[in-house]
């Protein structure tokens, strides 16, 4: 059985039709609080409705009205499990969906072959108190190994932007009540959640992944692959959240995308197939290439960025290195091509950071790092100077990959992937200048080109 990936609670039938004109198809009426013969009619109206829409209706609660009524899908909490007379129910072909919150709670949908499970709250939810913490995005994936095909149904807190990221992370349907019901415009709201949830409606743009371990969740956002696959580009999303980023690189109004995303939790999320361009590059160079979307693989690790430099997770650089050392190996990507997206937009791009731990990357066999050592008493050449140390420099700059022109003069150009240079590689002190241990660095780097580790 499939659910729609948008899932709908209302709490009184009149919703119904106000919102599913506006394309709903799975629609659980939650009604609280009434007398038997209103439950009655709130039943016999949304069941009406939703026939005239082609809507699935499923009734929380009221099982025996619901199986009187002739509906076909109740919904069942812990606590309803122990009064609903589960085998008449099966005997009518009611199907069942059951609410979980914990390990104990999913053995028992299991247990009782439940028809969807739905796991919940996955985030802070203001409907209702809850004995239960928020479950966050790993638990979604977890829950969905453990019930492998029977559907999962992702509750509490969602906005469309969430509800992509509990998609992506192995929910088949996201329900929510407040951000529809109290949002001052539903109907818009509700054709903003289809919207967002219209690739796991049609699967489309829906692929195989490339890593093994990466979940999809396709962006449109990426066209033909006009190069071989040469290097590895590493970013941060510079955003609050991992669910914002993937709201973004998901959106075809962005025109932005990444192969992958990276979760700070160490989820890692395929969004473009590695056979085409994603959009992650922007104007930018490397090694003469300036289409370099199409000549490399990017790799969105999800930070705040800049203003918030904090350290990245220690499962989430597991997981970049794993997914980097995958992707070299399958595309035969030298150490010297894993780059930066501030190597390749000096000036324009600061991501990943200083902070980035280049050299956890290098112990797992991904990308150089170089030793550093104070190279006492050598002169620091810098904005304005000119003479053989400067063009040196340029040279090697050059000779590495960075876009640097031949001019003798230490320019602003020089500067700047002076400066992309040392945020990738000599992370102490990022300031353009060129001291003793930068060039000595820029230099070994060179003279390892083409070596392999
Ligand atoms: C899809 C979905 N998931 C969870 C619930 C909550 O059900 P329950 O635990 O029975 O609590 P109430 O909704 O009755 O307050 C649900 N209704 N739907
Ligand atoms: C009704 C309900 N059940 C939950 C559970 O975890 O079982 S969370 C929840 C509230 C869902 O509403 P909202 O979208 O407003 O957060």
């Amino acid at each position: 059985m499939r659910l729609d990936p948008f899932y709908l609670i209302v709490d009184d039938a009149d919703w119904l039709s106000r919102l599913l004109p506006q394309g709903v198809k799975l629609v659980q009426l939650r009604v609280k609080d009434r007398a038997e013969h209103d439950l009655r009619a709130q039943i016999a109206t949304a069941r009406e409705i939703c026939a005239r829409h082609g809507a699935q209706l499923v009734v929380n609660d009221y099982w025996r009205l619901a199986m009187e009524e002739g509906c076909d899908f109740v919904h069942l909490g812990q606590g309803d499990l122990d009064a609903a007379d589960i085998p008449a129910l099966r005997r009518a072909g009611v199907r069942i969906g059951v609410s979980t919150h914990d390990e104990a709670e999913l053995g028992r949908a299991v247990s009782l072959s439940a028809d969807y499970v739905a796991l919940g709250p996955i985030y802070p939810t203001l409907l209702k108190q809850m004995d239960f913490a928020p479950q966050g995005l790993a638990r979604v994936g977890a829950w969905k190994a453990r019930i492998g095909e029977t559907p999962l149904v992702a509750i509490g807190g969602l906005t469309p932007e969430r509800a992509i990221a509990a998609l992506a992370a192995g929910a088949d349907s996201a329900c929510v009540v407040t951000d529809i019901l109290r949002n001052a415009e539903p109907e818009a709201r509700a054709r903003e959640w289809l919207s967002a949830t219209q690739p796991w409606r049609e699967r489309e743009g829906f692929f195989e992944p490339d890593y093994a371990l990466a979940r999809v969740c396709p962006s449109p956002n990426h066209g033909a692959r006009l190069r071989p696959v040469s290097s590895l580009v590493l970013h941060y999303t510079g955003m609050q959240t991992g669910e914002a980023a993937l709201a973004l690189l998901c959106n075809p109004r962005s025109e932005v995308s990444a192969h992958y995303v990276v979760e700070e939790d160490g989820r890692v999320l395929q969004l473009v197939p590695e056979s085409r361009r994603a959009w992650h590059a922007g104007i930018s160079y490397w090694a003469g290439e300036t289409d370099m979307n199409s000549a490399s693989i990017g790799i969105e690790v999800v930070h705040p960025g800049y203003d918030d430099p904090r350290p990245y997770p220690a499962a989430q650089i597991e997981a970049t290195a794993a997914l980097a050392k995958d992707i070299c190996r399958r595309h035969a990507i030298p150490p010297e091509r894993v780059l930066a997206h501030s190597d390749i937009a000096p000036g324009r791009k600061r991501d990943p950071g200083e902070f980035f731990p280049w050299e956890e990357l290098a112990r797992c066999g991904v990308g150089r790092v170089v030793e550093q050592n104070p190279a006492l008493g050598a002169t620091t050449v810098s904005l304005g100077d000119a003479g053989a140390k400067v063009a040196s420099l340029q040279r090697d700059l050059a000779a590495y990959g960075y876009r640097v022109d031949q001019t003798g003069v230490y320019d602003a150009q020089t500067v700047q992937a002076v400066e992309a240079f040392q945020r990738h590689f000599r992370r102490a002190q990022v300031d353009g200048r060129a001291d003793g241990e930068t060039r000595v660095a820029l230099a070994r780097l060179v003279a390892t080109l083409g070596e392999r580790v």
